[in-house]
């Protein structure tokens, strides 16, 4: 068998044997009954969890690593729940290309990953990934301001002092600065995630994007909008000594999938391909505008690798993927038992009670929060997007 057929699969089926099993469990995945279970025990847990966390406040005045310490582990318990979905609901298979000898430093140091912004799940692969290298809990992301209202994930990336940018270099080179050197005693491995194109790619945008790399003298890409360099720039110096190494990460899908989190949630099957490159963060330039160049002709370095991928299905150099854990799923059994019991009591004694003011409460309840967590898959949705780099922005207004 060649190593694709090889590839650890973390599904619950048994293989394409049982062609009739999988069309009923398919049909099973697809039924919005288990949706609503799966989404009621995210948002349920993810809250609990994030009252969990706000309960941890008094220990930053006694200890602030215990506090990180126990913070890591409560928002593993969210995140891992999505990942549990990617991984065993919908039986993405997540196959890594990367250089042996860089693989056994996966998880084992601090590092910077840059990826391409492509893809609404491509934050979800990243989280397989950290969840196969233990480092799924102290994950953390150069993100958007806005996702920090986003219950259950925003709110749990306060605790993990994630750091937040408006997308405006004037208000954000201090504070991204200021939240990035507050990392530099963190007590766990982490990753940090750097979408350096600062949005989703659009034909749009991308638009937009090569007509600033026109102005600039610089070469257009095909498959990637134009870094953002000050936001990679400040991250690299403020990590120096912190991060050992940026991890170039090139994501693609095979047969040109366009997945979803819905997709992912009816129990859709995805092929995720990920192209890593360790690189020594003493290799990449001091110097601002150096820095800038050297992450230019990395996004061009990316941008050959996608067309590779794009003629031949795969990225240069082996496959060496981790193998799927087992905790993910253990962690969504273990809060699936604790919150359905008390749910199965209350909808029998919804019924026993017949009480129509009770019944029509908790439809309304039941309605919103599933608007709820419709509005929050709608955050990853590529369509939903904000305007940033639908326009060029004066020079003056960065
Ligand atoms: C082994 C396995 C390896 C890896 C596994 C993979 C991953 C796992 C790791 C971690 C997982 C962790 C978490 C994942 C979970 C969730 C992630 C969630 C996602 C949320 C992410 C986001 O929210 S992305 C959006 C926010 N982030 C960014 O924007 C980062 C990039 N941006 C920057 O860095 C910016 O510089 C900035 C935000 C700091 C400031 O932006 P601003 O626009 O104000 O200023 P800029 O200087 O950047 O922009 C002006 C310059 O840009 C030029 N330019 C280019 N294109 C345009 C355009 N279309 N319009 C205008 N201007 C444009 C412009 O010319 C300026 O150029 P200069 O030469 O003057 O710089
Ligand atoms: C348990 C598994 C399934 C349960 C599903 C229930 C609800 C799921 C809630 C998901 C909330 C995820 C929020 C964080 C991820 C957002 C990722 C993202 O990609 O943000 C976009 C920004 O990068 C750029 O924004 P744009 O400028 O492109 O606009």
């Amino acid at each position: 068998m060649d190593p694709f057929q090889l590839e650890m699969q973390c599904v619950l089926s048994t293989g394409g044997e049982h062609s009739r099993k999988m069309g009923l469990l398919q049909l099973l995945k697809s039924q919005f009954i288990c949706h609503l279970i799966i989404c009621y025990v995210f948002l349920v847990s993810g809250l609990i969890i994030n009252l969990l966390q706000l309960c941890t406040l008094p220990l930053w005045l006694l200890s602030k690593q215990l506090a990180r310490r126990v913070n890591v582990r409560l928002a593993y318990c969210i995140s891992s729940q999505m990942v549990a979905a990617l991984e065993w609901w919908s039986g993405t298979e997540c196959t890594l290309y990367t250089d042996p000898e860089s693989y056994p430093l996966y998880g084992n140091e601090n590092a910077i990953v840059v990826m391409n912004h492509s893809f609404e799940i491509d934050f979800l692969c990243g989280w397989t990934f950290c969840e196969r290298f233990g480092v799924l809990g102290s994950s953390k992301v150069l993100a958007k301001k806005e996702l920090a209202y986003v219950p259950v994930i925003g709110w749990m990336w306060y605790f993990l002092e994630i750091v937040f940018c408006k997308r405006r270099w004037e208000e954000d080179r201090t504070t991204v600065a200021h939240s990035l050197q507050n990392l530099q005693d963190y007590p766990e491995n982490f990753w940090f995630l750097l979408f350096c194109e600062g949005t989703r790619l659009t034909p749009k945008k991308h638009q937009v994007s090569m007509q600033v790399a026109e102005s600039k003298g610089l070469p257009k890409l095909k498959y990637h909008l134009l870094p953002r360099t000050k936001g990679f720039w400040i991250t690299v110096q403020n990590l120096r000594g912190t991060a050992a190494a940026v991890y170039d990460s090139t994501l693609n899908f095979r047969n040109n999938e366009t997945p979803t989190l819905l997709g992912i949630l009816n129990g859709k099957k995805y092929h995720a391909d990920l192209y890593v490159r360790r690189i020594p963060l003493e290799l990449i330039p001091e110097d601002e505008a150096e820095c800038a160049a050297w992450l230019h002709k990395l996004y061009q370095e990316k941008d050959s690798f996608q067309e590779q991928y794009t003629q031949t299905g795969r990225f240069p150099g082996p496959i060496v993927s981790p193998p799927c854990r087992p905790w993910s799923l253990i962690n969504w059994l273990f809060w699936s038992c604790l919150l359905l019991y008390p749910l199965g009591l209350l909808l029998a004694q919804l019924i026993i009670s017949g009480s129509i003011l009770t019944i029509v409460t908790s439809v309304a309840l039941c309605s919103a929060a599933s608007l709820g967590v419709r509005w929050m898959i709608g955050q990853t949705e590529i369509d939903k997007g904000s305007n940033y780099g639908n326009k060029e922005v004066p020079l003056n207004n960065n």
